[in-house]
């Protein structure tokens, strides 16, 4: 079966931007945590691959069909739940209101999930958008997305709006909804201890570039934090770091290829497992040590 979503060679130039022929595939039945410091180009990324903005080049597919092709469309956009962290409602139009022009478009729309999730989001039917606060906004769109049997849920920092007990639930909501193997969730965040918790697969993205795109048990068993005295620091054991703080006391770092770094520094060093935080700190800040 083809991939949920995938991406080849993807590029788009902005004046001071540009991305840079990113490629990755998500299969379905899993969860994706993309992450990226700000202006590293995500939100670009995901408005390419929901046909908001025209790619320069690249291919985008969605349930193996071309996002731009005209055909498929309907039925594509049938079959995504999309949360963008910009609120893309009619902002004058109560939330009652909005949900009536959205509901006809979407051929599976199921009114109960609609209203059960309203319900349970506490959400007020008869205020106007623009009277919600920033989490209610997102809990809107999370229960627009939800509410038509979608099999791909694209989202856009839809968590840090969330006060802590609702995005713990969207996180048990995800796991859940992934046990249908043929459903995926695509999901950018700052927040990458949610994702240490959710995610399979994790897509780094740095200035416009993919850092890895892999299983997240994968990338925990290729890297790790080190921590040692600074005098073992010379210039061919700086080749196995990503990235290296110095302090007072001696210096912590990321080394790739956790095994072979074992065998070169085993007694010298104390090796931890890192986080996605970790792991993105020094790729984007730490580099300036090595
Ligand atoms: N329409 C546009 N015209 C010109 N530049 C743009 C446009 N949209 C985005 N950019 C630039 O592209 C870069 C990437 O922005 P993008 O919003 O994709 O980053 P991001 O990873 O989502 O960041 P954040 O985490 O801050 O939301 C930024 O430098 C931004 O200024």
């Amino acid at each position: 079966m083809a991939p949920i979503l995938e991406v080849k060679n993807l590029r788009k130039n902005f004046k001071d931007f540009s991305l840079k022929d990113i490629s990755f595939t998500l299969d379905r039945g899993y969860i994706m945590g993309f992450i990226g410091p700000n202006g590293a180009g995500k939100t670009t990324t995901i408005k390419l691959i929901m046909n908001l903005l025209k790619k320069d080049s690249g291919e985008v597919k969605i349930f193996g069909y071309n996002n731009d092709d005209a055909d498929k469309e309907i039925e594509i956009k049938n079959k995504i739940g999309f949360v963008f962290g910009e609120s893309i409602f009619y902002e004058e139009l109560t939330v009652e209101e909005m949900k009536g022009i959205i509901a006809p478009f979407y051929k599976n729309w199921d009114e109960r999930v609609f209203n059960d999730l309203i319900r349970d989001f506490s959400l007020p039917k008869r205020k106007k958008i623009k009277e919600l606060s920033k989490g209610m906004k997102i809990k809107f769109s999370l229960a627009v997305a939800l509410s038509h049997n979608a099999e791909l849920l694209i989202m856009d920092e839809p968590i840090s709006g969330l006060d802590p007990i609702v995005r713990s639930e969207l996180l048990d909501f995800l796991s859940e909804f992934i046990q249908d193997e043929n459903k995926s969730v695509f999901i950018s965040t700052h927040i990458t201890s949610d994702l240490d918790k959710i995610a399979d697969y994790i897509t780094f993205i740095n200035d416009g570039s993919i850092v890895f795109s892999s299983p997240k048990d994968d990338i925990f068993e290729y890297y790790s934090i080190v921590k040692g005295p600074k005098d073992i620091l010379d210039e061919d054991i700086k080749k196995y770091f990503v990235g290296i703080r110095e302090n007072k006391f001696g210096f912590e770092g990321l080394v790739k290829e956790r095994e072979t770094a074992k065998i070169l520094l085993q007694d010298k060093v104390i090796f931890e497992r890192p986080c996605l935080e970790d792991i993105m700190f020094y790729f984007t800040r730490g580099k300036i040590n090595v």
